[in-house]
């Protein structure tokens, strides 16, 4: 399962996280967010992360030239769309970009937005669920409805996202199968400041319930 790892700012937490057995980092690159960072940042993470460790530019209605820019320069290998992107905005990102993964993330409230995920299928590589919330578009640390997935089985490889901790890891995966799990908020001390120790026990409880 991949184990993503979002929000990421400081380069010696972001080579630890990595360390644990993270697949992916995050890069919030949405200047609303407390957790944005600036390309120069994103670029002394990636230069002390192994080459295996996935890469991602996270999004919220940009410019597909701006999102490019971002990616070719900062060796980026992924962007996450997280904002009210279009299934036609994503495909013109997936023609800019190509050979670099695009992750389509979903506000979900109810069944139909949990229907409106196949729209996308297409022109994405892989799906995120996170839960809505009316002001915030990401990092709000809100679980959503782990009971309407019981059943998701869409077209694409998709993460599991919103208000994920180490405490409720166990709950989430034994009710859900994602491809992978996405945390920011859950393993922090503070907007972009992770606590190694809260990233330390997610990978426990990952380890005990892969035994
Ligand atoms: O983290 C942010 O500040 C953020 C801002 C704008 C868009 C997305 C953002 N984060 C994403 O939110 C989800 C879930 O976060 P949490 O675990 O509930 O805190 C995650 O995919 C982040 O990439």
């Amino acid at each position: 399962m991949r184990i993503k790892i979002c929000g990421i700012r400081d380069p010696l937490q972001g080579q630890a996280i990595a360390d644990n057995g993270a697949t992916a980092l995050g890069f919030i690159c949405v200047e609303s967010s407390p957790r944005y960072v600036t390309l120069e940042q994103i670029q002394l993470v990636v230069a002390k992360l192994p080459s295996h460790i996935d890469k991602i530019g996270v999004f919220a209605n940009a410019n597909p030239t701006e999102i490019a820019f971002i990616a070719n320069n900062s060796a980026l290998t992924g962007v996450q769309l997280h904002g009210n992107e279009s299934p036609e905005f994503c495909k013109q990102v997936r023609e800019i970009l190509p050979g670099i993964e695009i992750i389509k993330a979903l506000r979900i409230r109810n069944v139909e937005d949990l229907d409106n995920t196949a729209t996308f299928t297409d022109y994405v590589d892989t799906l995120l669920l996170d839960a809505y919330h009316p002001q915030q578009l990401g990092g709000t640390g809100q679980t959503l409805d782990w009971n309407i997935l019981e059943e998701f089985k869409p077209g694409r490889p998709w993460f599991l996202a919103g208000g994920l901790t180490p405490d409720n890891i166990a709950s989430a995966l034994n009710k859900v199968k994602p491809n992978g799990i996405d945390l920011s908020s859950g393993v922090e001390k503070a907007p972009a400041d992770k606590d190694l120790d809260k990233v330390a026990k997610l990978f426990e409880q990952l380890t005990v319930r892969s035994c």
